[in-house]
């Protein structure tokens, strides 16, 4: 049977939204302060799907943490190398486990297997295990070449210096090199060939290693180089930002609403690149107030929401945010540059063309592209499928803010990143 949540067309209140953490930052912050050579104090982690497939590994891996009384987390560093040379891990659908724990156990060594969810093994992974294997990696596929799951054996030798990865598949396969490099004690440098995708996610990578006492030299994100004897020293305590793509649909209510939605947890010095979805609301008719602890969305009486085309590459997940946006435009929209959509948690390209097709839009899809044409009225109480992918469901409850009703089907999805999420959403209603 179908699970599913209907949500009436509703008006929203002006408002606040306190941020969960944010997943990119979490998952960094956890490996990291696991590999480092001392404890470390993480205060507001995300608490989702994504976020106990990783703590879930670091445990099983040897990694010791306690839950304090204040809801923080301490974890104990393990000076680089985990204490459990064997291990069966399953991380669900977890990039953000699965890409940089490969990279980490390929480079320390062992005997492990990785695994997650059947899509999970239809999400590619060759790269990094090609540049993995540049430094003497023994990886093995365990289905088909090039996607999980994964055998990971001993490291035969310490390779080359010099390694090269492809950057336009994911950027998470550059991320989980640079974060596994240092483990070597060697220097090293990295190419990376073709153009480079989901930039402003080396950024939060490269900010956190900084904070974790190694810095990177990076050349206009094609060579990397990082230094010899780099050593993971944590700060005592890292504060986790709010998640800048979970606040994309807040931001848009109040877009489309009209009414000021404030999320807090981010604010204009946020290192999460998908602050720049506010940057985009601004451009389409959006009124933005930047705070140093907040972003808050509202429109002008008589403000139209504006059609736009944009190359999205720089905020793959806040732009499906935009794809619902389009609905309210009043004209063609376009989002281009954006390939990664189709091996993300589903095939986010026909997904939401199929779904806002469902709606009564016009969608034309490209390899890499899609187009919106918005009809003059939307259909109501339509049912969105979900495809297991949180961002699907949190961005079609939109609808419903466009004097909709819209039925969410599978709408547990959300627990991939925001588990409270329709609770959140209610609580701004009027
Ligand atoms: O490094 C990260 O934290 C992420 C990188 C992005 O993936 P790609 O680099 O595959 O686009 C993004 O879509 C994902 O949700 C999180
Ligand atoms: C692409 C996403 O997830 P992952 O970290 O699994 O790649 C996402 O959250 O939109």
């Amino acid at each position: 049977m179908t699970d599913f949540i209907h949500l009436p067309a509703a008006r929203l209140r002006p408002g606040t939204v306190a941020l969960p953490g944010s997943k990119s930052i979490s998952n960094r912050t956890l490996l990291l302060a696991a590999l480092a050579d001392n404890d470390c104090e993480i205060v507001s982690l995300l608490h989702s799907d994504d976020i106990l497939h990783m703590r879930n590994a670091l445990e099983k891996l040897g990694v010791h943490s306690r839950e304090n009384a204040s809801g923080s987390l301490s974890v104990q560093g393990c000076h680089g190398r985990f204490l459990q040379r064997e291990a069966d891990l399953f991380l669900g659908n977890a990039g953000t486990a699965f890409r940089p724990l490969t990279a980490t156990l390929a480079v320390l060594g062992g005997n492990y297997q990785l695994h997650g969810v059947p899509r999970m093994h239809e999400r590619p992974i060759g790269d990094l295990v090609d540049a993995l294997r540049q430094l003497g990696a023994h990886i093995d596929y365990r289905g088909n070449p090039g996607y999980p799951p994964l055998h990971i054996g001993e490291r035969s030798n310490n390779g080359q210096s010099t390694v090269r990865v492809r950057g336009d598949v994911s950027s998470q396969f550059l991320t989980a090199l640079l974060m596994a490099l240092p483990l070597t004690g060697q220097a090293h440098t990295i190419e990376v060939v073709g153009e480079l995708i989901s930039k402003p996610y080396i950024d939060i990578t490269l900010n956190l290693m900084a904070r974790f006492g190694v810095q990177v030299d990076n050349q206009d994100y094609a060579v990397f180089r990082l230094p010899e004897n780099s050593v993971y020293h944590a700060p005592a305590v890292v504060h986790v930002e709010g998640d800048a793509s979970s606040a994309s649909y807040f931001l848009a209510a109040g877009l489309l609403s009209g009414s000021p939605v404030r999320v807090s947890g981010i604010g204009r010095h946020s290192i999460q690149g998908d602050v720049a979805f506010a940057r985009e609301l601004e451009k389409i008719g959006a009124s933005v107030l930047w705070g140093d602890d907040f972003i808050e969305v509202s429109r002008a009486e008589g403000q139209a929401v504006l059609p736009f085309d944009l190359d999205a590459n720089h905020i793959p997940d806040a732009a499906m945010t935009l794809a619902v946006v389009a609905l309210a435009s009043g004209g063609p929209c376009r989002l281009r540059n954006i390939a990664s959509w189709r091996v993300k948690e589903t095939d986010r390209i026909a997904a939401m063309a199929t779904e806002l097709r469902k709606l009564g839009a016009e969608v034309t899809e490209t390899p890499d592209s899609i187009r919106i044409v918005p009809p003059a009225q939307l259909n109501q109480s339509v049912r969105i499928d979900t495809y297991d992918d949180h961002r699907i469901a949190m961005c079609f409850s939109l609808v419903s803010l466009l004097n909709t009703a819209v039925i969410i089907n599978d709408p547990q999805c959300v627990n991939k990143t925001f588990p409270t999420y329709f609770e959140v959403l209610a609580g701004l209603q009027e």
